[in-house]
């Protein structure tokens, strides 16, 4: 039986799934939390995926893996190949200053969306590079590479798989030049145009003032190191692309996410460009390429609504199901992290219509979930599609009430797929891509959640979306 190994090193934990090459059998699972906040060791995710793998029963009968990472973070290595700050990730917003330049300087939104698909916004690498050499010169001159979350893992992979398991912790780093990406998460980085499929090095060269190494864009199917030992590696790709890979999703499919990130994405055959600055336009894993809007408040307004209401999360759903839809006229805008989309980096989040009725936990839980699926669904507006099929996956989807309340949200039913890894998964269909040149997986059909659309949620969610405060009083 041939094995392959996909991971998912996403923003709060690493996840490992061993799947038979030939059926998708999910044969061994691992996983290991990622430390908090928005900038982080790369060391943490290595050492987290070891501790994924050796969960997983180690890769030792493993013909193939492939890496799928949180998107956009900027990973600064010096000449020697050692990380030279720690990584400002994703829903990092320090940089929004930068963006709001770059955008300026290029000549507005147009001209970004042209150039490289996307309109630059806190979360995009090139905009953390800005403040790198803003704010950070030295660490800037320090810089002779710049890669991301899931490039950095291929390449510590690809250094330490000439040595036994046990010793892949104190594998050196390897030179430089063996730093691969793929187009995915290639088209995250504000310098790579997935329409043209080169590296934009005058974008840059102007927001960086220097164009340090960048990783060789792989195609779909090709091997991360030429010349490997017995374990091959796939190029991996993005989280967001690889969930797109492990759930199947085929053009007519709209996919909503809810993990750290909110997101909502569809397949395309053609590239996309959306001066507004919601949709980014990036690739996908397979040669076509992935709209996307991104929200940076998802899975976690339901952490905070549990840790407000003194329950755990599947107490919360239960609350949140015993409130009327609409929770009465509560609402909560759910901008805690600030927001990308629309794009407030500076804002909180909100909470309206408190009365002495609505005063209740089961209110709260109902609004924050409410309020969660009403920035999904704006989202979902913005993609400007209409879908056949609405997916719903993420470790939020694991949630009951939300696959109760998200058709009356969304207007429409929702699909949820039996709950599972779909981005560590996505990466292990890469890897056996890679083994056999073609792959057929069954999956287990999707549950269909209808209800009644309920309009006055969406309706009273847009009249208290605008009053919100900054985070600087
Ligand atoms: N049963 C559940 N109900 C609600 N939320 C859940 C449940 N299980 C997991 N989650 C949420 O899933 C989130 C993690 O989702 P995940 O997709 O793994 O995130 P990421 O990929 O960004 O690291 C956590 O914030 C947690 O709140
Ligand atoms: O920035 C984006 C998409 O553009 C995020 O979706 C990140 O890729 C993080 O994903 P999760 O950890 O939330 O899955």
């Amino acid at each position: 039986m041939t094995l392959v190994a996909g991971v998912d090193s996403s923003t709060q934990s690493c996840k490992v799934v061993i799947r038979e090459a030939s059926t998708g059998r999910l044969v061994r699972q691992g996983r290991a939390a990622h430390p908090g906040g928005t900038e982080v060791h790369p060391a943490h995710w290595w050492a987290a995926l070891l501790r994924a793998v050796e969960e997983a029963g180690g890769l030792d009968d493993v013909a193939a893996v492939s890496v799928a990472g949180q998107q956009h973070g900027m990973v600064c290595l010096d000449e020697s190949g050692h990380v030279v700050r720690d990584a400002l990730l994703w829903n990092d917003t320090r940089s929004a200053g930068a963006a709001a330049d770059l955008v300026a300087e290029l000549g507005g939104p147009t001209a970004w969306a042209e150039a490289v698909g996307s309109v630059p916004v806190a979360s995009f690498t090139v905009t953390k590079l800005r403040w790198l050499a803003e704010h950070e010169p030295a660490n800037a001159r320090r810089t002779a590479a710049v890669c991301l979350p899931h490039d950095w893992l291929t390449w510590r992979l690809a250094g330490a798989l000439a040595l036994p398991f046990p010793s892949w912790a104190d594998a050196p780093p390897p030179p430089l030049d063996l730093l691969v990406t793929d187009r995915g998460d290639a088209s995250g980085t504000g310098y790579w145009s997935p329409a043209t499929g080169a590296y934009r090095t005058d974008l840059l060269k102007s927001a960086f003032g220097a164009v340090p190494l960048l990783p060789r864009v792989l195609g779909p199917v090709a091997d991360a190191v030429s010349g490997g030992g017995p374990m091959r590696i796939a190029p991996g790709t993005g989280d967001n692309m690889a969930a797109a890979l492990g759930v199947g999703a085929r053009p007519g499919d709209v996919v909503v996410s809810i993990g750290t990130s909110g997101t909502a994405f569809a397949v395309s055959d053609t590239p996309t460009a959306d001066p507004s600055g919601a949709v980014a336009g990036f690739a996908d894993a397979t040669g076509r390429f992935l709209p996307l809007v991104c929200t940076l408040n998802a899975a976690r307004v339901m952490d905070a609504a549990a840790r407000l209401t003194g329950v755990d999360l599947d107490r919360l759903g239960e609350l949140a199901l015993q409130a009327p839809p609409g929770a009465d006229g509560l609402t909560l805008v759910p901008y805690l992290e600030g927001e990308r989309t629309p794009n407030l980096p500076a804002a909180t989040g909100s909470v309206h219509g408190l009365t002495l009725a609505t005063a209740t936990p089961a209110h709260l839980a109902r609004a924050a979930i409410e309020g969660m699926l009403c920035g999904l669904a704006d989202a979902l507006d913005a993609l400007a599609v209409t879908p056949e099929r609405v997916l719903l996956i993420g470790g939020g989807a694991r949630s009951e009430a939300v696959r109760r309340i998200a058709p009356t949200v969304f207007g429409r039913p929702v699909l949820a797929p039996p709950p599972g890894e779909y981005v560590a998964d996505g990466a292990a269909y890469q890897a056996a891509w890679l083994l056999d040149g073609e792959v057929h997986w069954s999956s287990r059909s999707p549950a269909v959640h209808e209800a009644d659309p309920v309009p006055a949620i969406r309706a009273r969610y847009a009249a208290t979306r605008p009053h919100i405060l900054d985070r600087t009083p």
